[in-house]
């Protein structure tokens, strides 16, 4: 079953109407706010924990609805009930996409579509929870001690080696449920396949309670298999040199067997490394890496965190799915903020995004973002493969809040840019400090520092949307010729999205957000967001070029004159 020809949105009437707005569009919130008392409320909503306030952005009620004729116009709803039932919508690789199936809850009740649905003769939930319960079962042996290393000792430290959506999930979870982690374990992550990488990353570790996991999907990509043969070198050396194993071959798999296990969907290829197949935690091909953190790839996070608090994170994810399939477009979290992107992206020409999240345990979910966002939405043809009829994707990017204040916020609050910004924080912080001295001024004795830290959110918002005029200025009495450096232009849209604390559910319902913020960008763009053609070129001229940096004149012969010339300057430095 493969999707019709897209909607062609730059063809409807809505997209002429907001390109109409578009034109000559001067956004004015100090006038929004003081015309419409009810504007915060308005455009304030609901989302399991998520309260998302849009009335800072650029939102007037005529522009809300002709997005929202858009996201009729499209079949926003209508495609997010095809992805959820098992429909191929990504179409290029004749796929489901069934990542919102990988955290239904096992009870089954009210599901949509009902437990035990099938799709190309598989009944997914049945597959998802067997799994599940695979990783569970592995997490607890793990964190319990009934699984040890191969001489005996419990394992202390996860090293997860993988790429993409192999790491940067995994990696992103774990940061953000670092208060969670339990059991005495620790986890690293060793993507890159720059060799500093696994160095830095085993650095120390004792290879008796050091367990690796091997992320991949395809269990073909040549950073994680490079990452996996250099760790299981690691660790036959260094369990040789101190005797705790002999060199011989059944030693040496016998310590393959204790330490690496692996997740993928293939498992032929996992037992051809050494891995045993009981020892592999599977999944399927309808789930894209970049929406594969709540799948087996994040079993390394659930090892750390516990099974209990990973079933929290996937009861968050879920309740975003259920938002997301039964609110109403007009209060449609996901599909508001995605319309608002094609919003500024589309008619008013942003050409990035930042996501700024006041909370340092989010540090990498911008990074995360940047593939899930990047990798799905960067196409130049629709699903049906005619060239696409405006702009798609959008560039993520952002740091923690206060660093990036003191950083790069300068060019949002005056550059020449539109840069509109998502700004993340949470009511209640992990570690809940006080500032027991102050500082004498501003900061009294006892501050709470998280309230300090939420007054920069407030504040930064606040000055982005309203700014400060030239007689602000000159009243604080600036110089006339340092007033116009001084000026703040304000209306500069923001979303606020303010959860109660970073619990395991929130970060699932963070992260699920954002995949359906993608998801309705794509579907109005009518582009695939679940393929990743793009990463392959790049991948197809590595493997034809190594050859060449390893010294093969006719290789190295048959390149262009640019890249023949830096391979021949690099073999040069190499001395
Ligand atoms: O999990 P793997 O099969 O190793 O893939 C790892 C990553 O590499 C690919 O090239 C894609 O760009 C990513 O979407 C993917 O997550």
């Amino acid at each position: 079953m493969t999707e019709s020809t897209p909607v062609d949105s730059t063809s409807t009437a809505a997209w002429a109407n907001l390109a109409a707005i578009a034109d000559g569009f001067s956004p004015d919130l100090r006038a929004w706010f003081a015309a419409d008392p009810s504007r915060a409320s308005r455009y304030t909503f609901q989302a399991a924990d998520l309260t998302v306030d849009l009335s800072k952005s650029f939102l007037t009620e005529e522009i809300l609805g002709e997005l929202l004729q858009l996201a009729e116009d499209t079949g926003v709803a209508s495609r997010y009930e095809a992805m959820i039932a098992g429909e191929h919508i990504n179409v290029t690789e004749d796929r489901a996409v069934l990542h919102t199936a990988l955290r239904r809850p096992k009870d089954g009740a009210g599901l949509v579509p009902p437990k035990g649905f099938v799709v190309d003769g598989e009944d997914i939930d049945a597959a998802v929870h067997a799994t599940l319960d695979k990783v569970y079962a592995f997490a607890d042996d793990v964190r319990s001690g009934a699984w040890t290393g191969v001489t005996g000792k419990r394992i202390e430290t996860i090293v997860n080696i993988g790429i993409g959506g192999s790491d940067l999930g995994p990696v992103m979870v774990y940061e953000a449920l670092k208060p969670y982690v339990q059991a005495g374990i620790q986890c690293r992550f060793v993507s890159n396949i720059d060799p500093s990488d696994i160095f830095e990353k085993t650095a120390g570790l004792d290879p008796e309670t050091t367990l690796f996991i091997v992320a991949s999907k395809t269990f073909g990509t040549l950073e994680t298999l490079t990452n996996a043969r250099l760790a299981r070198q690691w660790l036959w050396n260094a369990l040789t040199e101190s005797g705790a194993i002999s060199g011989s071959e059944d030693d040496r798999s016998n310590a393959v067997a204790k330490h690496f296990v692996a997740v993928s969907t293939a498992l032929d290829k996992v037992a051809a490394f050494g891995i045993d197949p009981q020892n592999a935690f599977g999944f399927w091909d309808w789930v894209g890496g970049r929406y594969s953190v709540d799948s087996a790839i994040g079993t390394a996070v659930v090892v750390a965190v516990g099974p209990d608090n990973w079933r929290e994170f996937l009861a968050g994810f879920h309740a975003i799915d259920e938002h997301m399939r039964t609110a109403p477009l007009a209060e449609n979290v996901p599909v508001l903020m995605g319309l608002l992107n094609v919003w500024y992206t589309n008619f008013l020409k942003a050409q990035s995004h930042a996501v700024l999240p006041y909370v340092q345990y989010l540090h990498r979910f911008p990074a995360y973002l940047q593939q899930l966002t990047m990798e799905s939405n960067g196409k130049s043809v629709t699903w049906d493969g005619s060239p696409v009829t405006t702009d798609t994707g959008e560039i993520f990017w952002g740091e923690p809040g206060t660093n990036g204040q003191h950083a790069f916020y300068q060019l949002i609050h005056q550059g020449t840019r539109l840069i509109p910004a998502d700004f993340i924080a949470i009511a209640n912080p992990a570690h809940p400090l006080k500032d027991e001295t102050g500082d004498g001024n501003a900061v009294k004795p006892g501050q709470d520092v998280h309230d300090l830290f939420m007054a920069n959110f407030f504040a930064q918002t606040k000055a982005l949307a309203f700014g400060k005029t030239a007689d602000e200025v000159r009243a604080e009495g600036t110089a006339e010729s340092v007033v116009p450096a001084r000026v703040f232009t304000g209306n500069k849209p923001t979303t606020s999205i303010l959860a109660p604390a970073l619990t395991p559910s929130v970060v699932g319902q963070l992260i699920a957000l954002y995949e359906h913020i993608v998801f309705t960008e794509g579907t109005i763009w009518g582009i695939d967001s679940f393929d990743q053609w793009g990463v392959e070129l790049g991948k197809q001229l590595a493997l034809q070029v190594t050859p060449a940096v390893g010294g093969d004149a006719a290789a190295l012969g048959s390149q262009d004159s640019s890249t023949k010339s830096l391979i021949e300057k690099y073999l040069e430095l190499r001395g």
